[in-house]
């Protein structure tokens, strides 16, 4: 499945470009409804079918999705949102090859159906449900009757995923060309069920010459500059990660380091407070662990320019200390992670930092850390972490079961492979601390934060439930070992 995601504005120019290219209207949606009845004939065993259409040409596809099932033999009811005289353009031309009756839409179209194929609304969704389609969409659930969403589940707005109104629960959604935000972001891509992206014989110099700015996280976006340990390589040629460590929460530094070194950083060091470097050192063997009882000794390790990529912010405790070190690292030629606790010292805003911040710096807040620090900006979760990339000039990588990475220069990424087992205490540790090892081994911030998020993710899925944070580095190896026999 292609990996890029097309906003509801960027499918209507492929649209318009397909057409432009000799691909006529009517063809799109021929085969857009084809590729839903094929959905069905290959999931489903023949039963009785609903196909509620709306006014648009979602609709248009459920007629042709209709009539294309009706001639398999499946028993077919149809039913329309407004009249079949106000069908316009590609819907019309679609609406004239229904030849059985269409019905009024009204909940007693559901009796009897073992499938529901939802065509009231896809990319033209302009404002929440209500009336019948309403109704209709709360009976379907009331029913829990097994529905095929035709592009996205209708209610759900395509470019972020939420819900206007109600949105019924698909089993199975079909979508055309390239996939929406709303496949991938909270809530709609958990009422999408299985999504099938169906060619629908837009040109392939289309989508490249959209240049879509947002992908779905994974291997492809990155695995090529994925810095896999040379032959010739040692481990000062892996890099050198520098780890900040705090005097009470030790859990957060410890469990980032070894995410880092996990990760492949040749060597991490912990920068400890004086009383905690045994504690650090007996529970980390292959970690250096150095005193650094005030700021100046800490700027003394950062001036070691082997160590490139600095981590602040896990277990460091907040405060004007912290916020030292933070303009400490950034006044030197390095690449980092900022996470937790920095948010905590800089909650009055990042002004401080907006000069001296890069896109080889990754700042890592949840949405509760996203709002202290940039103020409730508007939009989806992607907007968001785009608006707030743009305005610091760091990497954002927004947490959350549909982590969002964004780059100042507008590309995003949506990360959807992280298991609900995540949300554990230190599991944002390792996520800080497996990006600053892939920082140290050079990889760009935007791929950094791209592939620690995933990593973390497939982690996540290989220790399943019961996951606590310190089995996350653990069931790294295994999930690398997999990434590097599919690279
Ligand atoms: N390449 C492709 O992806 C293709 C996609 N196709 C399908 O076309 C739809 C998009 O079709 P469009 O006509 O732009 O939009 P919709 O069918 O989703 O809906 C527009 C109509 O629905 C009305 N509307 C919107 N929201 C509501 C609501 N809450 N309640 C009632 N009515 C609503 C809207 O009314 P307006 O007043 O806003 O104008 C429109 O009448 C795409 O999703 C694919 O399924 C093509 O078939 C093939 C190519
Ligand atoms: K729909």
């Amino acid at each position: 499945m292609a990996d890029e995601l097309l906003t509801v504005a960027e499918m209507g120019r492929a649209d318009r470009a397909a057409m432009a290219a000799g691909v006529p209207g009517p063809v799109l949606m021929e085969r857009a409804g084809a590729a839903v009845a094929a959905a069905a004939l290959a999931r489903w065993s023949p039963c009785p079918v609903a196909v509620l259409c709306g006014p648009g040409n979602n609709g248009g596809d459920g007629f042709v999705a209709a009539h294309l099932l009706a001639e398999r033999g499946w028993p077919v009811r149809l039913a329309l949102l407004g009249e079949v005289a106000a069908l316009r353009g590609d819907a019309a031309w679609a609406a004239s090859g229904w030849t059985a009756p269409v019905e009024r839409l009204e909940t007693g179209v559901l009796d009897g159906a073992g499938l529901v194929i939802d065509a009231l609304f896809g990319a033209g969704l302009s404002r929440p449900l209500d009336g019948p389609a309403a109704d209709i969409v709360g009976e379907i659930g009331r029913r829990a009757l097994p529905l095929l969403a035709v592009d996205v589940p209708s209610g759900v707005r395509g470019d972020d995923g939420a819900v206007l109104g109600c949105a019924p629960r698909a089993d199975l959604t079909v979508t055309f060309h390239r996939r929406k935000p709303a496949h991938v972001l909270l809530p709609g891509r958990l009422l999408c069920g299985e999504v099938v992206l169906a060619d629908i014989g837009i040109p392939d110099g289309v989508v490249e010459a959209i240049a879509p700015r947002t992908w779905e996280n994974g291997p492809r976006l990155w695995g090529a500059r994925y810095p896999w340990p040379r032959p010739e390589g040692h481990k000062y040629s892996r890099g050198h990660a520098l780890v900040l460590g705090g005097a009470v929460m030790t859990g957060a530094a410890r469990l980032a380091a070894r995410a880092a070194l996990r990760a492949g950083a040749g060597l991490v060091t912990i920068a400890a407070p004086p009383e905690t470097v045994t504690l650090y050192a007996l529970s980390l063997p292959s970690a250096i662990v150095l005193p650094a009882p005030d700021g100046a000794a800490f700027e003394a390790l950062l001036d070691d320019p082997r160590r490139n990529a600095v981590l602040l912010g896990p277990g460091a405790g907040p405060g004007e200390a912290l916020a030292t070190r933070v303009l400490a690292a950034l006044a030197r030629d390095r690449s980092g992670v900022l996470d937790a606790d920095v948010f905590t010292s800089f909650a009055g805003g990042l002004e401080p930092l907006a000069l001296r911040l890069h896109d080889r710096w990754v700042l890592t807040p949840h949405d509760g850390e996203f709002v202290r620090l940039f103020g409730p900006l508007p939009g989806s979760r992607l907007d968001r972490a785009r608006a707030a990339a743009r305005a610091c000039g760091a990497v954002v990588l927004l947490k959350g079961a549909d982590t969002v990475v964004a780059h100042p220069d507008g590309r995003a990424a949506v990360t959807t492979n992280a298991p609900p087992d995540l949300a554990t205490a230190g599991s944002g540790d390792v996520l800080a601390g497996l990006i600053v090892g892939l920082l140290a081994q050079g990889m760009d911030g935007f791929d950094a934060a791209c592939a620690g998020a995933w990593l973390h993710g497939e982690a996540g899925r290989a220790v399943g439930p019961g996951l606590i944070a310190e089995d996350l580095p653990e069931a790294l190896p295994a999930v690398l070992r997999r990434l590097k026999a599919d690279a």
